[in-house]
């Protein structure tokens, strides 16, 4: 099958480019100008990151830096070790940042790209759904503090995004699935099809290499694409329109249970719980209907995502989620839907209204598999 190319246009355009065996392309979206190249790779992918490693030496000088796995690469330690890194073979703007791995391996190295001598090109390689469809699109980067999830960060958009679907055949479903819990967001926020599609998908036939799979990928980075051209920077959307706080759906109960739970809830089972918890939240300011709501348990639950939580007391989670970005002073804003595909923002709900939506967050749905 053909590379799919995705255009994302705006002040710093680039393609994302979707197909099989993509590797050998990276110099022609490195560009000319590229002398060094420091593949910033998550640390368990070596195998996976070899390849690319050995295809880059033969037009470059590489620098290959193993990053710890997951979660724990987005820090402030491990950033400053990729800046004296970078600083000690001399990296200088007319060089470059690849990365290789996860939504964790972006959000770092893009971090570390955005921030090393203001800003050097990028190029992402994700190596999990959840990568391709979002984290490496749209020039979010980030770490986490102390405080929270993602909580320093720049925007920086990437040179291109290579999602090689190749790279899927090693994932493990548990984290395959938890991809799929930003493609189903996607479906509530803006395209039904994504919806029906699950819906009326064996979950056993949702693998790494069916056609399914890639229409789902394709169509999610889709959503990504048209909500990012119009808000890069999440300054906020026009009639009405959320802006790219949209692709929050979920989100701020989510971060808030990855923090309480030492971030053991992947970032994809959390997107799917706290997009149940909004969904019940939005139903008890009377916008959405008690049939759309199971419609949520019912989408992400098919594919194995969890749709209740139990483990952190309402008050722990609503004092994390104070902390959000979407947050203005004491008010808490949220990112609720009136129908699918028809987003608005509700701030300051009532606390009885956070509370409710949380017992009944507790009071059904299927837990994480684990
Ligand atoms: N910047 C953004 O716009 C954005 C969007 C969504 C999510 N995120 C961030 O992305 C992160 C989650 O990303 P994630 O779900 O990809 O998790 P992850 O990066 O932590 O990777 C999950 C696990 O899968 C392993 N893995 C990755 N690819 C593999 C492969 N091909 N084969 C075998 N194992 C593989 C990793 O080693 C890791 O253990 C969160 O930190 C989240 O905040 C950022
Ligand atoms: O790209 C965006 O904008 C998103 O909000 C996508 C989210 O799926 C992603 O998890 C993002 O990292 C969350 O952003 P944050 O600003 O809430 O940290
Ligand atoms: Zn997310």
């Amino acid at each position: 099958m053909t590379d799919t190319t995705l255009h994302v246009g705006g002040a710093a355009p680039y393609d994302v480019i979707v197909g099989h065996g993509l590797a050998g392309r990276l110099p022609e979206v490195l560009g000319e100008s590229v002398q060094r190249v420091a593949v910033l790779y998550a640390g368990d992918l070596g195998e996976l990151a070899q390849p690319i490693v050995d295809g880059l030496v033969e037009h470059y000088d590489v620098l290959a830096l193993g990053l710890p796995d997951g979660e724990r690469a987005k820090t402030a330690p491990v950033a400053s070790d990729c800046w004296e890194a970078l600083g000690e073979a001399g990296f200088t703007r007319s060089d470059a940042v690849v990365t290789v791995g996860g939504g964790a391996t972006t959000d770092l190295g893009g971090f570390v790209a955005a921030t090393w001598l203001r800003g050097v090109r990028v190029v992402h390689v994700p190596t999990t759904v959840l990568g391709m469809v979002d984290a490496a699109v749209g020039g979010k980067t980030g770490i986490n503090t102390g405080a929270g999830k993602n909580l320093v960060g720049a925007f920086h958009e990437p040179a291109g995004v290579l999602c090689d679907l190749s790279l899927l055949a090693t994932l493990p479903r548990e984290e395959f699935v938890a991809g799929l819990g930003e493609v189903i967001k996607c479906g509530f926020i803006a395209d039904p099809v994504i919806l029906d599609l699950v819906e009326a998908t064996d979950p056993a036939d949702l693998t790494a290499d069916s056609a399914v799979t890639r229409e789902l990928i394709e169509r999610a980075i889709r959503v990504k694409i048209g909500v990012v051209v119009d808000d890069l920077r999440e300054t906020g959307g026009s009639g009405g329109h959320p802006g790219r706080e949209v692709l929050n759906y979920g989100h701020t109960l989510a971060h808030a249970i990855e923090r309480a739970s030492g971030y053991s809830v992947r970032h994809g089972e959390a997107v799917a719980i706290g997009s149940v918890y909004v969904a019940e939240l939005a139903a008890r300011a009377g916008s959405l209907t008690p049939g759309l709501v199971e419609r949520h348990r019912a989408a992400f639950g098919r594919v194995g995502l969890p749709t209740t939580y139990a483990d952190t007391s309402f008050d722990d989670l609503h004092a994390a989620m104070k902390v959000d970005k979407k947050s203005r002073g004491s008010q808490l804003r949220f990112v609720v839907l009136d129908d699918i595909a028809r987003p608005r923002i509700l701030a300051g709900p009532d606390e009885a209204d956070l509370r409710a939506a949380y017992d009944a967050l507790q009071a059904s749905g299927t837990g994480a598999s684990r």
